[in-house]
């Protein structure tokens, strides 16, 4: 399961102590320098001109910080924050009472945008557009429609699918931000933050055995690094160097890269069980016991991210990076040999 593995991109229940680090303001913020420079100067405008900023998208994977970045602009902003998610509206009155209870120019934060369902969807766009609520009151016959007018606000939206969200509703926000999987050099930093705000010793080339097996995210580092510190602690003298950082990292199976058993084991079928495909995703999913939705979802994009796998028409294939990766060989005759 997601869940255990501790490389998980996803946010887990146990991820809740990560809160504390969360930087409040831009200037804290580590990386995604593009999305940072453009939010800085709308943020500005807005204020300058005593307007609500426009609605915010923001899309990536899991883990990147896009509720951090949503707490921040309402941070700069200087107004209040509201946070919810698509799945937790369930009908419409319920994004009605959201809405009518914001402040002038505040944030509205919601998660899983994607989410939401149709009938909730339709109202937000008048509120988008308008600052407006359209209210069917009655039924049948004398039903009759009525607005009800809102005070402006900021929608700030997040997804990790921007492609499943309807185009209407895509549309209406006027900024649209991407983050970007982390640069180890920036992850660094991020390891170096968070072990100064936990208090936790840590040498330089400690914070990068840790930033290099944290897949590009933030919320991965923060939780490699809690490991590390207990595992310093106990078998250590307390401080992170390197050698520790690593030999707690393969006690937890996470490799030089990132790659955890799971990882390991998806590659090897496909290299040992399909010759190095192509393989469909069915039957790999099924030779390794898996759901076809889980491999897709959330064994893949990480090995698609670093080029070990391709999707091709006739299925996956395991590229000669990949074989590199495992110390397996390629043979001519498409036969494979352990170095
Ligand atoms: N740029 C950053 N600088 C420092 N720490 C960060 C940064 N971005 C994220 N973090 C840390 O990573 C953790 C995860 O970030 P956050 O919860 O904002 O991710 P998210 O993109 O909302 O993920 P999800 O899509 O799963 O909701 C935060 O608790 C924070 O500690
Ligand atoms: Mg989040």
């Amino acid at each position: 399961m997601e869940e255990d593995r501790i490389i998980a991109a996803d946010e887990q229940d146990v991820d809740n102590w990560q809160y504390s680090l969360r930087p409040r303001r831009l200037a804290e913020y580590i990386g995604q320098d593009q999305v940072k420079n453009s939010l800085s100067i709308f943020v500005q405008a807005a204020l300058t001109r005593q307007e609500a900023l426009d609605h915010v998208l923001l899309y990536g994977p899991p883990g990147l910080g896009k509720t951090t970045m949503a707490n921040i602009i309402a941070n700069e902003l200087g107004v209040n924050f509201r946070i919810t998610s698509g799945p937790a509206i369930e009908r419409p009155g319920d994004l009605a009472a959201l809405l009518t209870n914001l402040g002038e120019k505040d944030v509205l934060f919601i998660d899983e945008i994607h989410r939401l369902s149709r009938s909730v969807e339709e109202i937000l766009y008048s509120a988008m557009e308008d600052y407006a609520l359209d209210i069917i009151i009655g039924k049948g016959p004398s039903a009759r429609s009525i607005r009800l007018d809102l005070a402006p606000f900021t929608l700030v939206g997040a997804t990790t699918k921007a492609g499943a969200l309807a185009a209407p509703l895509r549309d209406r926000f006027g900024v649209i931000c991407r983050l970007e999987y982390y640069s180890p050099e920036h992850l660094v930093c991020i390891v170096k933050r968070a072990a100064q705000i936990l208090e936790i010793d840590i040498e330089e080339r400690g914070a990068w055995e840790i930033a290099k097996r944290s897949r590009g995210t933030p919320r991965v580092a923060n939780r490699l690094l809690k490991r590390v510190r207990d595992y310093a602690q106990i078998v250590g003298e307390g401080t992170i160097t390197d050698e520790i950082a690593d030999k707690a990292l393969a006690m937890l199976e996470v490799d030089k890269i990132g790659l955890d058993r799971t990882d390991r084991e998806l590659l090897l079928a496909v290299i040992k069980k399909f010759g190095g495909g192509p393989v469909g995703l069915e039957t790999l999913a099924a030779s390794i016991s898996e759901e076809t939705d889980t491999i897709e979802d959330v064994y893949e994009p990480y090995l698609l991210q670093l080029g070990f796998i391709n999707r091709t028409p006739r299925g996956r294939v395991a590229t000669a990076a990949a074989y590199q990766h495992l110390g397996i060989a390629v043979k001519e005759n498409g036969q494979v040999n352990l170095l």
